[in-house]
């Protein structure tokens, strides 16, 4: 009889699964994994307050590099529910999400529609005559193309549709809508779903497709709590048209947690086989040294390291905030809802292109290993390139910072700011002057006084343009690049700033030993991206050559002395070997047996000679072909 742990960990690899028996083995792990999970929410009231522990339970846990055929349930479909169904809804459909008697998705994006959702095709029409909507997929770019778990899993799903009564559109509104029979799981009538295909990875997240025929669904479907439609088909409006996106902002929260954990995953995997693996000779005669030992080793993982405890620290900042600010929206207090969207905006593109960038480099820093899919870095580093374009395109994201930003700097004589863009004010303030220094306060105000240049000169160059005659939409776009790189700026400075402010004041608390290494992890960050961003910092502040020749050599500094305490670091993300199932990254270190193992699991090496010696290769090397 296997245990739990061996059922979830056991078995033959995905990797030598078909895409259909990736599913399904995807499937009967999420169960098991889920029955333990239902157990523990059961305990706990359930509000989008402490949901989130839940949910980085759910995506710490997740036993595949493949995703889960449950993420979208977990990930969209219920916090979707907690922030836009009204209390009659929730009480009919959140404890049956909760306890997964239904399994949901969310499907919003489009075949033809992902970025720009208020051009999104489905159209859901208000018939007062029946108190129904009518839900259609009129083009086959409509078709809803890319919801998790929507393929084979999901029997109900979240729809974002254009909403239209008494002949008139009222924009994209969410409506919940049951896709497949409760009881024999039979797609609904009117309703086409199916799974769209294999992907680069999250090749056992189910990501589906579905079309609508006319289907109907009760008026009472329409997730109710901002924007309503009465039985007459009267429309009512929300308080403000952008809380529909609020489950978004949760997301890309989430993300930024996300992003952490599977950079760590990686930056565990590489740094010990840095110290497992020795390769080439430093001094003739000498052993072979661990790689770990090459300081272009170091530069590659050291930074990722550094990198990860920075944005665990920022996703934590804004975490804090989107509670703050999303309890004043409870209250109809909307002030902050703009600084919220674009600080999770930049948040999430900066983390999950930093995640996706650093695991790149982990995975080229452990050489031919590190292509094996047993090292588990290919599946990572398919899966946070994908987070750069889901819940929002990087680009896109920056350039709705860039839009918050641009906003801010207009009004900056008109009143405080708020917290995350207040530095603005700081560093643009009559008599405000800088002279660049080498140091961690001195990198930080170099990154704002970037930033807040940065966004001046973009408004200066679009009220230029303007002025020119030039329309305001294509002066955006002519300038894009630059809207999107003050966006950038902006999100790194916050990031260093909270980085060090944060590490300081926990460093109080740490023995004096920890906290010089913690200490040295903040520098080692602040200082990798001012050499990283030196054109900036050459256009917009005094930094000299002579200062960056001090920076390199504080940077190879600093990379020796955290050297030592790489494993020790990664150690401290306590990744149990069954998660980081890696053949590369085990904690034991048998790093060529394990190799050797999982090699031998190949199907191909199950005979000695193969089926197609016989059918092809003989023949063709007898000429007979
Ligand atoms: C269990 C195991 C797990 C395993 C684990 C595996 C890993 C995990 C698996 C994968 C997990 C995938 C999960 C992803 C699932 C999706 O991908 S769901 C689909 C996500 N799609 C998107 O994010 C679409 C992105 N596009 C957009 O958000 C909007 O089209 C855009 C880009 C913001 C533009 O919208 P728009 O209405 O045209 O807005 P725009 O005219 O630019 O601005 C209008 C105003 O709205 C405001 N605004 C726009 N958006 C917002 C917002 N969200 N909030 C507040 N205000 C906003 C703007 O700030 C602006 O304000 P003002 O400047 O006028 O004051
Ligand atoms: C693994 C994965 C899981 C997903 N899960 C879901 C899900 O469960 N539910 C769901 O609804 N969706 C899901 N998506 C879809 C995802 O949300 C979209 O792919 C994403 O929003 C990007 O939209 P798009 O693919 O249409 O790209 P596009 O918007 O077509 O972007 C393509 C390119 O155009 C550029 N571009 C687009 N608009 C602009 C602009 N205004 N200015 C400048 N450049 C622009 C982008 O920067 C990008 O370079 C998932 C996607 C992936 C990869």
């Amino acid at each position: 009889m296997l245990t739990k742990r061996e059922e979830l960990f056991g078995g033959t690899p995905d990797e030598y699964l078909s895409h259909k028996e990736k599913y399904e083995n995807s499937t009967r792990k999420a169960v098991i994994l889920f029955s333990l999970l239902r157990k523990i929410q059961e305990e706990n009231n359930t509000d989008l307050t402490n949901y989130r522990n839940l949910l980085s339970g759910v995506l710490g846990a997740s036993i595949s590099q493949d995703g889960s055929p449950f993420g979208l349930h977990y990930i969209m479909f219920m916090p979707v529910f907690m922030s836009q169904a009204d209390e009659e809804q929730q009480e009919r459909w959140l404890h049956r999400a909760l306890n997964c008697s239904i399994i949901g998705s969310y499907a919003q994006t489009e075949l033809g529609h992902g970025t720009f959702i208020r051009g999104l095709e489905t159209t859901a029409t208000y018939d007062p005559s029946t108190q129904e909507f009518v839900l259609h997929s009129p083009t086959l770019t409509s078709y809803k193309w890319w919801p998790g778990g929507l393929g084979n899993t999901a029997n109900y799903c979240i729809v974002i549709a254009q909403l239209y009564s008494k002949g008139e559109c009222h924009g994209i509104h969410s409506f919940i809508v049951q896709v497949r029979d409760e009881d024999t799981h039979m797609p609904l009538p009117g309703i086409k779903v199916g799974e769209i295909g294999v992907k680069m990875g999250l090749n056992a997240v189910n990501n589906g497709f579905i079309g609508f025929e006319n289907v109907r669904i009760p008026r009472t479907n329409m997730l109710m709590k901002h924007a309503k439609i009465l039985e007459d088909g009267t429309y009512v409006k929300s308080k403000n048209s952008k809380l529909i996106y609020g489950a978004m902002v949760f997301v890309r929260v989430v993300i930024v947690f996300d992003s952490v954990n599977y950079l760590a995953k990686a930056i565990t995997v590489a740094t010990r086989y840095s110290a497992v693996r020795r390769q080439s000779q430093l001094k003739e005669g000498e052993p072979e040294r661990q790689i770990l030992d090459y300081v272009t080793q170091q530069d590659k993982i050291l930074t990722a390291i550094a990198g990860c405890f920075a944005m665990k620290m920022n996703a934590r900042m804004l975490w804090d905030t989107f509670n703050v600010i999303n309890d004043q929206l409870h209250k109809g207090n909307m002030e902050r809802l703009g600084e919220l969207h674009a600080l999770a905006c930049c948040l999430k593109a900066i983390s999950t292109s930093d995640s996706s960038l650093f695991t790149a480099r982990c995975r080229v820093s452990c050489g031919g290993h590190g292509y094996m899919v047993s090292s588990t870095l290919p599946a990572t580093s398919a899966l946070t390139t994908a987070s750069c374009t889901y819940e929002g395109d990087n680009t896109v994201l920056l350039l709705q910072t860039a839009r918050f930003l641009l906003k801010t700097w207009r009004q900056i004589d008109t009143g405080p700011l708020t917290p995350t863009v207040e530095y603005l004010k700081t560093v643009s303030a009559p008599g405000f002057s800088y002279k660049w220094e080498n140091s961690i306060e001195g990198i930080i105000r170099g990154f704002q006084i970037v930033s807040m240049k940065k966004i001046s000169s973009c408004l200066n160059l679009m009220t230029a343009k303007v002025m020119s005659g030039m329309s305001q939409a294509d002066a955006w776009n002519t300038i894009s690049i630059q809207l999107v790189s003050a966006g950038e700026s902006h999100c790194r400075a916050i990031v260093i700033s909270t980085f060090h402010e944060d590490m300081s004041k926990a460093m109080r608390s740490m023995s004096a030993s920890l906290a010089e290494v913690m200490g040295q992890l903040v520098e080692l960050y602040a200082v990798y991206w001012t050499l990283e961003r030196l054109g900036d910092l050459l256009e917009y502040t005094s930094i000299s050559g002579a200062d960056v020749v001090k920076l390199r050599s504080w940077y190879e500094e600093l990379l020796r002395k955290i050297r030592p305490n790489a494993v020790g670091l990664v150690d401290a993300f306590d990744i149990i070997d069954e998660l980081l199932q890696s053949t590369l990254g085990a904690y034991d270190g048998r790093v060529y047996e394990r190799l050797m193992e999982e090699a031998l699991k190949s199907p191909l090496n199950a005979e000695p000679v193969n089926q197609s010696f016989h059918k092809y290769l003989k023949p063709f090397m007898q000429g007979k072909l």
